[in-house]
């Protein structure tokens, strides 16, 4: 006999205080769980359990917190950058044999950027590996070769996150999209030169006719317009089989030979690769559960999960034992339910069932002013179809207990989640201290890439005049159609223009506390190294809240084994009985003692919640 059985049968021999047999009596009011008329011995989940006793005595030591579970850093709301990989730069080269003087253009097209993909999978548990990253940039595309090679397409990025991860846009910049004129010849910035050939090219009218290839150069800032035509909003509660674009990489310049025209034989220009667009994001994670369980720190939510699913969650003598949320899967039996059991599912493995149920750290009165952990978790709750309530009985004043758990959950709801006000947007990490020391280093990490860039091309141009030089002063360069040598790339030109990301300077909720809704708008600013090239963006964003004191609920009252909690659990009984009398429809608030260390009723609370949830 497993040991999880034997020790289970021992302890239901042993009867609680009042756990079992004075709910029979005649005089005790009504209990809500005798409607269901369940057999009481019925279990739904623990028969899958892997309970192991030893694992749960060790964790109970308060001298080895973190003997058993050293969890990841959970990480549930993260604002990234992501930007697209640059195209690379078209090739102005000809071919060259030895007696061919003017051979033909042949520099190949540059590579196209990189792209952006997000993916929702099962497996990851949390955000903290795309934290990491800081800036995620796809790769760039490499220049286009002489002899028609291509330039190498960048590095595509995908980033994979858990599945319940929500994906909103904060801000977009795409740098192809801010130009004018660009159907014409587009402006000289577009352009790279063969080398010494720009002062002649500029007097050419045949480079001035020139039409600047805009619906190449276009092509991803289009397909990012058809893609996301708003700001993204993706809501990942299933898994994503094929990753999602979220910004397509630069097109590559095109090379010499595209410019051809019967009065130009030999161009001596190509065009520049598109730099990518950039994006802010704010990735947040929802844990979907069915069921939240809300309480005080110490109420024994962790040890109720435990005792009804498999999931060892980390139980603790001192409050706060739960720092990141736990959460339980309920595998629902044939014999649990009303309906037989689905038809065997499309992989061949009959589909059981199941319901889930969140374990989030406790919540103590005032979590709203930014006691104990706050009320950041409760967003875990905010999604989870049903409340269960767990109090503890052996606490002084249960009904207080519940009530004070009440006045936090409307807190949250109202979004009075901070000491400033700030309300929704500093959950959303706009404005926090966090955020502006994430923008600076943001900036910082942008500054220094861009150093590096334009040390590279420094040296670029060093060694492209050095080459220059020493032609010139073996050949009259300005007589020689077909200089013949390959070169890549721009050549010259002043450093480009550096673009920054757009900053959120202020947020401010507009409609705050709507009912399901919260409109958001934002003003910013796209900075440049000019700043009188500074841009100032605006944007709206809707937010979307349940409202959590509609959702329906009930209370699990633990510790019902310990002595002296009979009394207060009839108080509570009668607290709930005038709660639920106040109810437009007078259904009864169901009340449920249980024992989660001795597994005692444990079974009725998963039939509760069952039942409240449709099964
Ligand atoms: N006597 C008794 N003790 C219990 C019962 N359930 C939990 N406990 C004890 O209460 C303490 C807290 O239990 P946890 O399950 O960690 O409580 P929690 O609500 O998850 O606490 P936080 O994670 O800190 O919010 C532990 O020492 C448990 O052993 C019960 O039914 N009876
Ligand atoms: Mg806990």
């Amino acid at each position: 006999m497993g040991g999880a059985l034997h020790t289970r049968s021992i302890l239901r021999g042993t009867l609680t205080p009042f756990l079992y047999p004075r709910l029979l009596t005649h005089n005790a009011p009504p209990v809500a769980f005798l409607i269901r008329r369940r057999d009481l011995s019925s279990t739904c989940a623990r028969r899958n359990s892997d309970y192991d006793e030893a694992a749960l005595s060790s964790t109970t030591n308060p001298d080895h917190p973190h003997h058993e579970y050293v969890a990841a850093p959970f990480i549930d709301v993260r604002p990234i950058s992501i930007a697209a990989g640059a195209g690379g730069h078209g090739c102005i080269s000809f071919h060259r044999e030895k007696f061919v003087p003017n051979g033909p253009p042949n520099g190949g097209s540059g590579g196209w950027g990189g792209s952006i993909y997000i993916q929702a999978v099962y497996g990851e548990t949390s955000l903290h590996k795309i934290g990491r990253q800081g800036v995620i940039k796809a790769g760039d595309g490499r220049s286009g070769q002489g002899s028609n090679i291509a330039g190498r397409k960048g590095d595509d990025v995908v980033i994979r996150v858990p599945v319940g991860t929500v994906v909103r846009e904060i801000s977009r910049f795409d740098p192809n999209d801010l130009e004018e004129g660009e159907d014409e010849h587009g402006g000289n910035d577009k352009w790279t030169h063969y080398p010494q050939t720009v002062e002649a090219n500029l007097k050419d009218d045949r480079f001035q006719d020139a039409k600047y290839p805009a619906h190449h150069h276009k092509a991803a800032t289009q397909l990012l317009k058809h893609t996301h035509p708003t700001r993204i909003y993706l809501d990942l509660e299933k898994p994503t089989p094929q990753p999602i674009l979220l910004v397509p990489g630069a097109p590559g310049g095109l090379g010499n030979p595209h410019f051809v025209t019967p009065t130009l034989r030999s161009p001596k220009f190509a065009t520049k690769g598109n730099k990518g667009a950039k994006m802010r994001l704010q990735l947040e994670l929802k844990v979907l559960a069915d069921v939240g369980l809300v309480g005080l720190p110490n109420a024994g939510k962790s040890s109720f999960l435990r005792a009804v699913s498999g999931r060892k969650a980390r139980v603790g003598e001192w409050a706060f034992t739960t720092l990141t949320p736990n959460i339980g899967t309920i595998v629902l039996q044939e014999k649990d339910l009303n309906a037989p059991l689905p038809a065997v599912g499309p992989d061949g493995v009959q589909m059981h069932p199941r319901f889930t149920i969140a374990d989030i750290p406790g919540l103590v009165a005032d979590a709203h002013l930014n006691k104990g952990l706050g009320l950041g978790f409760l967003r875990h709750i905010e999604r989870a179809r049903v409340m269960a309530f767990v109090i503890d009985l052996s606490r002084p004043d249960p009904v207080a207990d519940l009530e004070a758990l009440w006045k936090e959950v409307i807190a949250y709801e109202n979004g009075e989640d901070n000491l400033e006000g700030e309300g929704m947007m500093a959950e959303m990490g706009s404005g926090s201290a966090e955020e502006l020391e994430w923008d600076a280093k943001l900036s910082e990490e942008l500054a220094e890439e861009r150093r590096l860039e334009l040390e590279e091309e420094e040296l670029e141009r060093e060694i492209e005049r050095e080459i220059a030089e020493l032609e010139a002063k073996e050949l009259d360069i300005e007589g020689i159609e077909d200089p013949g040598r390959e070169l890549m790339g721009e050549s010259e030109g002043k450093p480009e223009e550096m673009e920054e990301f757009v900053q959120v300077e202020e947020a401010k909720v507009v409609e705050p506390k709507v009912k399901e809704e919260e409109l958001v708008t934002f003003t910013g600013v796209a900075q440049f190294n000019k700043p009188e090239e500074d841009l100032t963006v605006a944007g709206e964003l809707t937010i979307k809240r349940e409202k959590m004191s509609t959702k329906p609920w009930f209370v699990i009252a633990n510790k019902a084994d310990l002595e002296g909690t009979e009394d207060k659990y009839w108080a509570l009984k009668k607290h709930l009985q005038e709660k639920s009398a106040e109810r437009p429809d007078g259904k009864e608030i169901g009340l449920i003692p249980i024992s989660a260390l001795r597994e005692e009723g444990v079974d009725r609370a998963v039939d509760w919640m069952k039942g409240m949830l449709g099964f």
